[in-house]
C-alpha cells in the first residue's frame, strides 16, 4: 500500500522555509506544503493547535502537521502569547515594544507547538519547543515576523536560528520516526 505524503498546512512562508531547512538535515523527512490559512479558535496554545490540526486534517483528508508560534510577555502572564500576530500586525516592532513600557521585566519566551495528525479523527498529537529571551529595539533584518524584537537569552543575537521551532521539530522527527518503525514510512 503507498504511503499517503505528509502535509504541512501553513499560510505563512517563513515557517515552511524553516521546516524544509529542519527538516533536510540528517534522516530527512519528506513533506508537502499547503498554504492555507486556517481558522483558528481562541483559547490555550494547547487547544489552539489540536483544533487547528484536526480541521487541516479534514480538509486535507490524510496525514498532516500544523504549526503554531506564540510570543509570551512574562510581565503579561504570557499574553500575547497565541495571538502576537494580530499584535504584530497592529502594533509593529515599536508597539511591541512601547507595551512593556512601565513593567518590571521585559523577559519573553518563543513558543513554538506542531501538531501532527494521521488523518482526519485522529486525535493530534502535539509537540513544543520554547526559547526564553526578552523583548529588545528592533535590529537586525525584518524579514519574519516579530524575529527582529526578539533576543533569545543564550546568544544575544536576535536569531537563535531554529531554537524554538527545531526544539519542536525535534521531537516531531523523533515521533515520526518510532511510527514509521511500525508500518508507515515517515
Ligand atoms: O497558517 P499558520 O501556520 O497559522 O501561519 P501564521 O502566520 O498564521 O502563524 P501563527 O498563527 O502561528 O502566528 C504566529 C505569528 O508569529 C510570527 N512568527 C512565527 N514564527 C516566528 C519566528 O520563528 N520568528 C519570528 N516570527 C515568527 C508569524 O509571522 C505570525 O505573525
Ligand atoms: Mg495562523
Amino acid at each position: 500500500m503507498p504511503s499517503e505524503r505528509l502535509v504541512f498546512v501553513t499560510g505563512n512562508a517563513g515557517k515552511l522555509n524553516e521546516v524544509r531547512e529542519i527538516l533536510a538535515q540528517g534522516e530527512a523527512i519528506d513533506i508537502e506544503s499547503r498554504d492555507l490559512d486556517l481558522p483558528e479558535i481562541q483559547g490555550t496554545t494547547q487547544e489552539i493547535a489540536l483544533e487547528k490540526c484536526r480541521r487541516a486534517a479534514e480538509v486535507i483528508g490524510g496525514p498532516v502537521i500544523t504549526e503554531d508560534t506564540a510570543l509570551c510577555f512574562e510581565a503579561m502572564n504570557g499574553l500575547p502569547g497565541p495571538y502576537i500576530k494580530f499584535f504584530l500586525r497592529e502594533l509593529g516592532h515599536e508597539g511591541l515594544n512601547h507595551m512593556l513600557d512601565g513593567f518590571p521585566t521585559r523577559a519573553a519566551w518563543a513558543l513554538c507547538t506542531f501538531a501532527y495528525s494521521a488523518g482526519p479523527g485522529t486525535e493530534p498529537v502535539l509537540f513544543e519547543g520554547r526559547t526564553d529571551g526578552r523583548i529588545v529595539p528592533a535590529r537586525g533584518p525584518p524579514k519574519f515576523g516579530w524575529d527582529p524584537v526578539f533576543e533569545a537569552e543564550d546568544t544575544g543575537l536576535t536569531k537563535m536560528r531554529f531554537s524554538h521551532r527545531g526544539r519542536a521539530l525535534q521531537k516531531l522527527r523523533a515521533y515520526l520516526q518510532a511510527q514509521g518503525e511500525g508500518g508507515r514510512g515517515a
